[in-house]
């Protein structure tokens, strides 16, 4: 990319989340992605530039070592003419969702970083002409903390996704309560996949966004976005997975085409990537949490059917969903074993404030600090090393459970024999993929308190909704008895 000679025109508004926003090329396979920040808060060029950075070496030295070499896309910073960059802040303004402008980008820097289109298959540094479909997933956290250290009950049955939707639809963030559960996604089990992804599917929430040649295609930006139609989504889905055949319209093609699409998902998050992949984090035997959310409905079914712990067949152990889960499974002691930890370092901060650049709160995210996320050891000497070394861990495995998994898929042509790329069938059709993830940016140390206090909530909001809806269904069940027992008083 030559910085010096920049056009706006040649970006359009890409996506963005919480904390960057994302433009991309019209011909390139390339993005810039920027920070956000509140309108009052001001941050140096200085700190910008160490921000951005610090994702880089975050990406290449731990997250690529964890999550393997092809699926991490670290990118690079680059400084870009400030006139160009508020250009461009005005031109794609108009097409930002609402609920994310209570931020604003950065245009005062001239940083950002540039990353491959993962929208587009990453092998090619240039738009290819063939056409392609990227399904993007953000799964959350796949496991029920299995931690001594958790003291609510109901965190030892339900998984802390389920728990949140109740919070999240209360305070109007989303319409309605998602049937998807994590747990199912990350089973390895094909039958759970597909009723995660077909939950994805009716209610997106943040959590999946499909786009073809590049362009949003499905997902939804906010509770106001308009409901998901899959018959327009089956419409845009049709030539790539029944390319030559005239299946009619109607319910059943919209069926059929989102069955397909399904399946081939699942195959491909199945996929192992990197083969024979050893693994860095050594698990002992110790406890692992159950593998079916109580509020899944699938789990919910199973729990009916008497099968309580259901034959897994488990993730294979190459495959990016498995190296994510390990990641975010070093959160070993939850946020409720987390926090006194955190305190410890807080206390050792206070009396030796120079000290927080040795401990490596803010970086260098380098090799040696990737070796220290290495000792998955529990027991606590009552050193600061120890107490640093799980709060460390515990930001890696927040940034993990947080991150996005794109997957891309090209359908084949016909003489792609030599072609390098992994490849999955469909019943009609083959396709060259790719899986990459993104949003690998470290959660910051800061974050902690904030953390231990939604955790609280969530958990608090969770049991009175449950509690609340029992005992309405105890008291429909009560009113019910009293009718019958008037019947009887009456017969
Ligand atoms: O806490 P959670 O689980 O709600 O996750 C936040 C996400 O909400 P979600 O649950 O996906 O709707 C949230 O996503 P949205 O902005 O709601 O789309 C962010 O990803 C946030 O991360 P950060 O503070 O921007 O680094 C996420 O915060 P972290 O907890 O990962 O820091
Ligand atoms: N390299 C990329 N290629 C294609 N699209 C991308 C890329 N990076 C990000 N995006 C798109 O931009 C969106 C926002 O990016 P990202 O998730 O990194 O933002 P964020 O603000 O860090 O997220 P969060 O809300 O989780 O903090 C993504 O959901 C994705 O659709």
């Amino acid at each position: 990319m030559d910085e010096g000679k920049m056009d706006e025109n040649e970006w359009g508004y890409h996506g963005e989340g919480n904390k960057s926003l994302v433009v991309a090329h019209a011909q390139r396979c390339v993005v810039l992605r920027f920070l956000k920040f509140p309108p009052s808060r001001k941050k140096t060029s200085e700190e910008i530039f160490q921000h951005l950075q610090n994702i880089v070496d975050f990406s290449k030295n731990v997250m690529k070592e964890f999550l393997g070499e092809n699926s991490v896309h670290c990118g690079e910073v680059v400084q870009l003419p400030l006139d160009f960059v508020k250009q461009l802040c005005l031109k794609i303004q108009s097409e930002r969702p609402e609920s994310r402008c209570d931020k604003d980008l950065d245009t005062f820097s001239g940083y950002a970083l540039c990353l491959p289109n993962l929208a587009r298959l990453q092998t090619y540094r240039f738009a290819e002409h063939r056409p392609i479909l990227c399904v993007e997933i953000k799964p959350k956290c796949g496991f029920i903390p299995f931690s001594g250290d958790v003291t609510h009950e109901v965190k030892r049955r339900v998984c802390r996704y389920c728990m949140h939707q109740q919070l999240k639809v209360a305070t109007g963030k989303w319409k309605q309560i998602s049937k998807y559960c994590p747990l199912d996604l990350y089973s390895g089990n094909k039958q759970r996949m597909h009723f995660a992804l077909k939950s994805l599917l009716q209610e997106a929430q943040n959590n999946l966004k499909i786009f073809k040649n590049g362009e949003l295609i499905y997902g939804c930006t906010d509770a106001r976005s308009p409901v998901a139609d899959w018959n327009e989504l089956a419409h845009h889905l049709k030539p790539f997975f029944f390319p030559s055949n005239g299946l009619a319209g109607g319910p059943h093609c919209t069926r059929a085409v989102i069955r397909e699409l399904v399946r081939v998902i699942t195959r491909v998050l199945l996929s192992g990537s990197d083969k024979g992949w050893a693994g860095a984090l050594r698990w002992g035997p110790g406890p692992r949490g159950p593998r079916v959310c109580e509020a899944s409905p699938f789990g919910r079914s199973l729990h009916r059917q008497g099968k309580n712990s259901p034959e897994c067949s488990g993730l294979p152990k190459g495959c990016l969903l498995y190296k994510t889960l390990q990641v975010q499974m070093l959160d070993l002691l939850d946020i409720e074993g987390l926090y006194p930890l955190y305190r410890r370092v807080e206390r050792y901060l206070e009396e030796f404030p120079e000290e927080r650049k040795t401990l490596q709160i803010d970086g260098p995210y380098d090799e040696a600090f990737y070796q220290k996320l290495l000792d998955l050891s529990t027991e606590d000497d009552g050193t600061v090393a120890f107490a640093l070394t799980k709060v460390q861990q515990y930001r890696v495995a927040m940034t993990a459970k947080d991150c996005s998994i794109m997957i891309a898929l090209s359908p084949c042509l016909q003489d792609s024999s030599s072609d390098q790329r992994p490849v999955v069938p469909s019943s009609r059709s083959r396709f060259a993929f790719s899986v990459s993830v993104l949003d690998l940016d470290l959660k910051p140390y800061e974050s902690i308190p904030h953390q231990y206090k939604l955790d609280g909530k969530i958990v608090n909001f969770y049991s009175k909704t449950v509690h609340a809806k029992d005992a309405a269904v105890m008291s429909t069940r009560f009113k019910e008895s009293e009718d019958c027992t008037l019947v009887l008083h009456k017969v």
